[in-house]
């Protein structure tokens, strides 16, 4: 047999199987029945601006709407709060997982299978353990991150597949072998980058009797139920945001090349590593650590908005505030305020952030600039690290590639599965673009 499954897992390829063999009939009936239905005009505009708004893209595992904000499978942030199953107050990770893979609300015992098949897979091969080990601390953490998963690759089933006879259709079992490796080892890899870069370098073993984010937490130094529940609530809401954001995108444009998930998510990890993206959520704490050090900790709205305008007459953006697609606040960031009004009521940096909530986005939209001036994720996620005493900012992306790891993964087996070819758009130059334009 050319690929052994884990006995834990043997449900899960059954219902994935079954999945997967109507959502092909669909994509074929798209292909063939409908392959000539226009759904839009492409402006010139749109091209210029990054294809904002352009529909290019299908995707299984959540939504993006503009007014509402992110539904996984459906469901948004409150439902799978309450649908899921859960430790504490929050959702497993384990439960998220399986809701994007099979779009289906598993029940405890299959959340406690996919809980075993991730801890069995925790262990990091010893090289990649030795090259962080080797890394300079002064290195981002990113970057350490980015060549750790890539250093992953050498045991990937879907490369050793690949070069073997196995058929087009049977390749996402390969890649979901390898997307469930990648999720249960990037923790370990992301903890040893904290240990290594600000603390002792030395690192708990992965704990195979709890949770992906316990055993997460415990690995990174805590010792706190309530930190658990933090990274479970982290995890669960930055997993996934839709195909078009650029570390979701540029996984599936590298993976249709058909490479395997650890050089395709390496260079997601990248993108996510910009300061328009995911990088927003340190420089967010780095701007709320200057602003409360220039306003105190009880300012007044007034000192607040000066200090808004002041960023905003230096050239530099509000790091946190504005979406690409979003025009509402974003539900994950309304789900990080709540967390904190009942964990941290009286923490003066949390209520900072609330008080910018009230502030800022009048001072945006004075500006009149940002389309959407209300805050985004990562608003809140750093200062909820910092008080529960993760203060490092420059680890904080390393938190969020650990997440999005989770619908990067499950994108690409569901690519696989339903055989996405190469995507490869046309480009036209300034050139000939300005002579199609005259032309019209
Ligand atoms: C997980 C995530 O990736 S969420 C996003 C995280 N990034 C940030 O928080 C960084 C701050 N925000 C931004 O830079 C932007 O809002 C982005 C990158 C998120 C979205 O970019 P766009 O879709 O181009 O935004 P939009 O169409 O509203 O931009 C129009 C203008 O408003 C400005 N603008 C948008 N957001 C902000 C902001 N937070 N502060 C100041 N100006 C802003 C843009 O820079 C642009 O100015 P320009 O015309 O001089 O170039
Ligand atoms: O959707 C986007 O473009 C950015 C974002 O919020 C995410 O990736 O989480």
């Amino acid at each position: 047999m050319l690929f052994q499954i884990s006995r834990n897992i043997t449900e899960l390829h059954s219902i994935l199987e079954h999945k997967i063999a109507s959502r092909l009939e669909q994509v074929h009936r798209l292909k063939y029945t409908y392959g000539s239905v226009k759904i839009e005009d492409i402006k010139i505009e749109q091209i210029v601006k990054g294809m904002r708004g352009m529909t290019t893209q299908l995707t299984e595992t959540s939504m993006l709407d503009p007014e509402y904000g992110i539904r996984f499978r459906g469901l948004s942030i409150e439902e799978c709060q309450s649908k899921l199953p859960k430790k504490y107050t929050q959702p497993y990770v384990e439960a998220m997982i399986w809701l994007l893979l099979t779009g289906e609300i598993p029940s405890e015992s299959q959340v406690e299978t996919m809980r075993k098949e991730l801890a069995s897979r925790s262990f990091l091969p010893m090289h990649t353990e030795e090259m962080l080990n080797s890394m300079p601390t002064s290195l981002h953490p990113m970057s350490q991150l980015s060549m750790g998963v890539l250093s992953l690759g050498h045991r990937s089933q879907f490369d050793k597949l690949y070069n073997s006879s196995i058929k087009k259709k049977a390749y996402w079992k390969p890649m979901l072998d390898d997307g469930l490796d990648l999720i249960a080892k990037i923790p370990k890899i992301a903890a040893i980058i904290y240990r290594n870069t600000y603390k002792d370098r030395i690192v708990r073993k992965p704990d195979s009797s709890a949770d992906l984010a316990e055993s997460f937490g415990r690995m990174l130094g805590w010792d706190d139920k309530n930190f658990y529940d933090l990274l479970k609530l982290y995890i669960n809401i930055h997993c996934d945001h839709e195909a078009g954001n650029v570390s979701a995108h540029t996984t599936h444009v590298v993976g249709s090349a058909l490479c395997d998930i650890f050089k395709s998510y390496s260079a997601g990890l990248n993108g996510l590593a910009g300061p328009l993206h995911g990088l927003a959520n340190q420089e967010c704490l780095g701007w709320l650590l200057n602003l409360k050090e220039n306003v105190g900790d009880y300012p007044t709205d007034q000192a607040i908005a000066d200090y808004v305008k002041k960023t905003l007459s230096s050239g530099n953006v509000i790091p946190g505030y504005g979406h690409a697609v979003l025009r509402i606040p974003d539900p994950r960031f309304i789900a990080q305020l709540k967390f904190a009004g009942q964990m941290l009521p009286n923490n003066a940096l949390c209520n900072l952030v609330a008080q910018c909530y009230k502030v800022i986005p009048q001072v945006l939209k004075e500006q009149g600039k940002a389309k959407n001036p209300f805050p985004n994720v990562d608003a809140h996620s750093g200062a909820l690290m910092y008080s529960f005493g993760l203060v490092e900012n420059d680890f904080y992306t390393v938190l969020f590639g650990v997440s999005r790891a989770i619908g990067c993964s499950v994108n690409l087996v569901w690519d696989r599965a339903l055989m996405f070819p190469l995507e490869r758009p046309d480009g036209l130059t300034i050139t000939t673009m300005s002579e199609v334009c005259k032309k019209k």
